[in-house]
C-alpha cells in the first residue's frame, strides 16, 4: 500500500505555480454560469429566492502567475448570496473580498448575476391575473476603489405603427366613399352595421411585439425598486403584454393599442421621459426593438438619461 508522508503530497497546487507559458496579464478570469440561489427584493418588500446563474471574475495582473484561485471566489459568492437579499452595498463588499482573497494578483473584480423575477399581473378588465417573468441581469465591477453596478431588464409591449394606422384609415374612408354615394341619404343603422363588418373596415394597421431593454445604475446603496421602475415604463408605454386574457381584456388591449400608436422613436422617448425624473436611477441606457411584422428586420432606437 502506498503511504504518502503529507496530506498535501498528492495535491499539487498548479494555480499557485509560476509557469513558463504564463507571460501575460489577463483582463478577466473566473467562473461563469455558477448555479446558485439568490434572494432578491424588487423593492416591494417581498424577498424571493430564485435560481440564478452567477459569474465571478478578477483580473490577473501578475504575468508570471499561472492562475487565480477559483475556489476562493466560489466560496465567497456562495456565502454572500446566502446571507440575505442582494443590495448594492452587499455586492460591493463581496467584490472587495474577491480582491482581498487575491492580494498581489488582482486589482479589478466583477460579479454578474442573472435570473428571472416573476410578478403577478392583473388582467385589464376581467377579474383574473397571470405571471410575467422579467429577466434580470446584475453586472457589478470594482476597479481599485471605483464601484459600478448596473441592472438590466426587459419590458415587452405591443406597438402599433402610426403610419400604418393612418394608411388604414384612408383606405376605410375610400371604401366608405365607394360604398355610400355622395347623393345617397345616410341611414345611421346601415352605417353602424357597415362599421361592424370586415367588408367595411377593409384595412388594419400592423402591430408587433416589442422589447425595451433597460440598463440602469441605481442611485442608492440598498435594494433597487425594480418593480416600481418596470411599472413606470409599462405605464408610459400603455401597451404591456398581457397574461390571462378574456374577450373583454382583449378589447381593452385593442383600445390601448389604438390610443398608443408608436414608432420605436416614440417608445424610446416615452421611456426616456419616465426614467429621467426617477430619483432612484443615477443613470440609464435603453434600447427599444420593434420586431416588425412589416419587415423581416427590427426597428430600433437607443436613448439615455436627459440631463
Ligand atoms: N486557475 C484555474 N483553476 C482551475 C481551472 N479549471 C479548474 N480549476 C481548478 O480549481 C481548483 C481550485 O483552485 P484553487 O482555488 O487555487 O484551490 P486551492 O489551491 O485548493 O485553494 P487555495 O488554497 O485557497 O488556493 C483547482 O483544483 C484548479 O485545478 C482553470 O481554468 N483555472
Amino acid at each position: 500500500m502506498y503511504i504518502h508522508d503529507s496530506p498535501t503530497r498528492l495535491l499539487p497546487d498548479v494555480a499557485s505555480q509560476e509557469h513558463a507559458l504564463a507571460i501575460g496579464t489577463l483582463d478577466w478570469v473566473g467562473m461563469d454560469g455558477m448555479e446558485m440561489p439568490v434572494a432578491f427584493d424588487a423593492g416591494d418588500g417581498d424577498v424571493r429566492s430564485t435560481g440564478a446563474r452567477v459569474g465571478a471574475f478578477v483580473n490577473l495582473t501578475k504575468p508570471e502567475a499561472r492562475g487565480i484561485h477559483m475556489s476562493r471566489l466560489y466560496l465567497l459568492v456562495s456565502e454572500a448570496l446566502s446571507s440575505g437579499p442582494l443590495t448594492s452595498a452587499g455586492i460591493r463588499a463581496l467584490l472587495e473580498s474577491f480582491l482581498a482573497s487575491h492580494d498581489g494578483l488582482s486589482d479589478h473584480a466583477r460579479l454578474t448575476v442573472g435570473f428571472e423575477h416573476l410578478v403577478r399581473r392583473r388582467s385589464l378588465r376581467s377579474d383574473n391575473s397571470g405571471w410575467r417573468a422579467y429577466p434580470i441581469t446584475i453586472d457589478a465591477t470594482l476597479t481599485g476603489s471605483q464601484f459600478r453596478i448596473e441592472i438590466t431588464t426587459d419590458v415587452v409591449y405591443s406597438s402599433t405603427c402610426p403610419a400604418s394606422a393612418a394608411l388604414s384609415r384612408q383606405l376605410i374612408q375610400d371604401n366608405f366613399a365607394k360604398t355610400f354615394a355622395a347623393d345617397q341619404p345616410l341611414d345611421r343603422e346601415t352605417i353602424l352595421a357597415w362599421l361592424g363588418t370586415e367588408q367595411g373596415i377593409v384595412a388594419t394597421p400592423h402591430a408587433q411585439r416589442s422589447t425595451a431593454t433597460i440598463r440602469v445604475r441605481p442611485a442608492g446603496d440598498g435594494v433597487f425598486p425594480l418593480i416600481g421602475m418596470i411599472d413606470n415604463v409599462e405605464a408610459a408605454l400603455g401597451t404591456p403584454v398581457q397574461t390571462a386574457v378574456k374577450r373583454a381584456d382583449e378589447q381593452a388591449f385593442a383600445l390601448a393599442n389604438g390610443q398608443n400608436l408608436m414608432f420605436c422613436e416614440d417608445a424610446a422617448r416615452r421611456i426616456q421621459k419616465a426614467l429621467s425624473s426617477d430619483p432612484n436611477i443615477a443613470d440609464f441606457h435603453l434600447r427599444v426593438a420593434h420586431h416588425e411584422s412589416l419587415h423581416p428586420h427590427d426597428a430600433v432606437a437607443f436613448a439615455s438619461k436627459v440631463r
